[in-house]
């Protein structure tokens, strides 16, 4: 069952011209004039129930824009997205019922008030039977660790106490889907770990769609199962983590432990990237022409006496990088030739 349908959605935003100095500004209220930008542009994807999905880009390639409107927040210039069969920016109330939203950015707390206080109001706006409120926060406390600071003010709270209190926040009314801009930006290491234990238990047992955006690829490694990649507003990949990898990850670390010192060594179809003495590390093209991983380590174990072999894949972060490389690339091609 689909959760969320996004049919050939532009957003563009119309920015009136400014002009500089005094003059400038006096000049601007009275000539309007328009630069339009387009932030997103025609995308369409469906996201099921249960599924959990990066939604990632470089800066400014509308991740942000697209959250706020499937969130309601903002509305689509053209195209239609449906949440749960509604609006979002039509029917916002109807639409907060089912969403839960988390920007990494901005609170959804009460500064002043402590964080029992939030939940509370939580619970009055949501109209919220006691007794599944009561169970949702005890089930919050418990795996984000919350029990410590429950009657602090929340502005007394560290960036990775607030995070955890605002992902608590947005899953008290049980939404079925929940949005999450940046959860883990700013965090230290434990903070972002605890944070996506969680997130994994939410989308794993309760059956929770989660779509996030981040720039941490671990957070997509160990939460989502699909990802969707933008850039300058165009929707550019959208599959699974693996099969990315699969398509661009053909690198492979192959580290050698050697018995004595090989000297120099000829082996044009790898790279000796890390030179430890006995242990060389190289790196290799999986699919070179030439060999295989496995002919390589033949050949070399043939001429020069080894210990131990060890061979590792591309982490998601050198797909990543390489993924924006070749965008980057096309659209230099494309400027180029046009
Ligand atoms: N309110 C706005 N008015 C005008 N332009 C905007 C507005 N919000 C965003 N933009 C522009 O739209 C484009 C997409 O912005 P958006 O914030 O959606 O990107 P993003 O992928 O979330 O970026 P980042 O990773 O840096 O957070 C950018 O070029 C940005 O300058």
């Amino acid at each position: 069952m689909d959760v969320i349908t996004v049919s050939g959605v532009t957003k563009t935003y119309r920015q009136y011209k400014r002009f500089p100095g005094v003059l400038g500004s006096i000049r601007s209220l009275f000539t309007r004039q328009y630069i339009e930008e387009t932030a997103v542009r025609d995308i369409s994807f469906s996201i099921s129930k249960g599924e959990a999905v990066g939604y990632l880009g470089p800066n400014g390639a509308g991740k942000s824009t697209m959250i706020k409107m499937m969130t309601g927040i903002l509305v689509p210039t053209f195209g239609e997205i449906k949440v749960f069969g509604v609006t979002p920016h039509k029917e916002r109330k109807t639409n907060a019922r089912h969403i839960g939203v988390v920007f990494g950015q901005r609170s959804q707390l009460w500064w002043d008030l402590p964080v029992t206080d939030s939940f509370e109001l939580h619970k009055y706006v949501y109209k919220l039977p006691e007794a599944k409120y009561r169970e949702n926060v005890e089930f919050c406390k418990e795996l984000l660790s919350l029990s410590s600071f429950m009657d602090k003010p929340v502005r007394q709270l560290s960036l990775g106490q607030r995070m955890r209190v605002e992902i608590a926040m947005s899953l008290l009314h049980e939404p079925q889907i929940l949005f999450l801009d940046e959860p883990t930006i700013g965090l230290d290491v434990m903070a972002k770990d605890q944070i996506r234990k969680f997130l994994r238990t939410v989308n794993r047992e309760k059956e929770v769609s989660i779509v996030l955006t981040t720039h941490d690829m671990k957070d997509i490694e160990e939460i989502c199962n699909r990802m969707i990649v933008v850039n300058k507003g165009s929707l550019v990949y959208d599959g699974s983590v693996a099969s990315l990898r699969h398509k661009l990850g053909n690198e492979r670390r192959i580290v050698i432990d050697f018995r004595e010192e090989p000297g120099m060594l000829e082996m044009p179809e790898a790279v000796l990237v890390q030179d430890e003495g006995l242990r060389k590390t190289f790196l290799f093209e999986h699919n070179s022409p030439h060999s295989s991983v496995f002919d390589f380590i033949s050949r070399v174990a043939a001429q020069y006496p080894i210990e131990d072999v060890s061979v590792e894949g591309a982490d998601i972060d050198s797909v990543i990088r390489k993924l924006y490389s070749r965008l980057a690339e096309d659209e230099l091609a494309e400027r180029q030739t046009g």
